[in-house]
């Protein structure tokens, strides 16, 4: 009698498991545990994108100290950071108008649509540059924002991987990081952008492993225009290596009508998919993104 019982436990289990789908089970597991006993899990991470604890483990925040970073370099991070917002004791929060955006090595699964990608294209695409897991080789930096000034900045220390002239930094990673830092204002700023143009004078090289600030500002916005420009100087402020103005256009370009519906569907999904990712609350890389995506 118990052997039958447990037969039928046994195949009645396996059925559900067969016909029910990974993504579902999932939400009904989390359904049956009570909110508050993940938010501990939670809070203890600056930001996180993980449906699921056991399951999945958190993205890589990759704007978070690490050890190839130069005495320098976390300096002026420890700098930023205590200039950031928090919440203090009490849940008063510390005013600073300073906030460190997270950063991915994937732009969001769904925001670029990419209906021209092969799933194994998506499935292997990664930000340009976050896109070496080895530590300190290519671009390490981090972007802090204000929003009240309307202005970032991005501190760089460039890896050996980014070598142009001997010694020195690629003209062309220089202007990587300069779309990187003026693209995520205008993104914070004026939603989904596109980098429309860009124009740099390189002034002097950067050497090869030393720390650089980028520092941008907003010029003005007209219409869906969002004009931006930086000055890319030694940690000190001392010498001026770089400086570049850009224009980015925001909203995606006007679909014929036959698109619209389709477009319309993809992007309610993936308001859908973030809601349920992120349980439904604001993650500091929303606020700077109407559709987030990481810097
Ligand atoms: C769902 C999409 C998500 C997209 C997400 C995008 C980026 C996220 C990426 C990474 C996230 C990670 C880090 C974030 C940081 C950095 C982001 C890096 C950004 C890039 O690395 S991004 C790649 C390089 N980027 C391109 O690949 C653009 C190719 N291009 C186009 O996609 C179109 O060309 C577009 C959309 C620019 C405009 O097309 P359109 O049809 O929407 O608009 P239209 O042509 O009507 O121009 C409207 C007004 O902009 C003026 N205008 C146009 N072009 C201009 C130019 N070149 N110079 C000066 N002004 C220009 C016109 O004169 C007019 O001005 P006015 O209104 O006054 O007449």
């Amino acid at each position: 009698m118990l052997r039958h019982g447990l037969q039928v436990t046994r195949v009645f289990c396996q059925t559900v498991l067969h016909t029910v789908s990974a993504r579902p089970l999932r939400s009904a597991i989390l359904r049956l545990i009570p909110r508050t006993a993940l938010l501990p899990w939670l809070s203890s991470r600056a930001v996180s994108v993980s449906e699921w604890p056991l399951l999945s483990s958190p993205p890589r925040d990759y704007s978070l100290p690490n050890p190839s970073w130069s005495t320098e370099m976390r300096r002026l991070y420890e700098y930023y950071d205590s200039l950031c917002e928090k919440e203090m004791e009490g849940g008063e929060k510390k005013p600073g108008g300073w906030g460190r955006l997270p950063s991915y090595n994937r732009t969001l699964k769904y925001a670029a649509g990419g209906k021209c990608l092969s799933k194994l294209l998506k499935e292997k695409a990664r930000l340009f540059t976050r896109n070496t897991e080895e530590q300190g080789a290519a671009f390490e930096y981090v972007v802090f924002m204000n929003k009240s000034e309307k202005r970032c900045v991005c501190i760089f220390q460039a890896g050996h991987l980014l070598e142009g002239p001997p010694g020195n930094v690629h003209g062309g990673a220089i202007a990587t990081i300069i779309d990187t830092s003026l693209g995520t204002l205008a993104g914070y700023l004026s939603g989904i952008v596109m980098t429309a143009n860009l124009n740099i004078n390189y002034c002097s090289p950067i050497p090869l492993g030393s720390v650089v600030l980028i520092d941008s500002v907003l010029d003005k916005v007209e219409g869906r225009k969002t004009f931006v420009s930086c000055q890319v100087t030694s940690s000190d402020g001392s010498k001026l290596h770089t400086e570049a103005t850009g224009n980015a256009v925001a909203g995606l370009p006007i679909p014929r009508q036959s698109q619209h519906a389709t477009l319309k569907k993809k992007m309610s999904n993936t308001h859908r998919h973030l809601k349920h990712t992120f349980h439904g609350r604001l993650n500091p890389s929303f606020a700077y993104f109407k559709v987030c995506f990481p810097c």
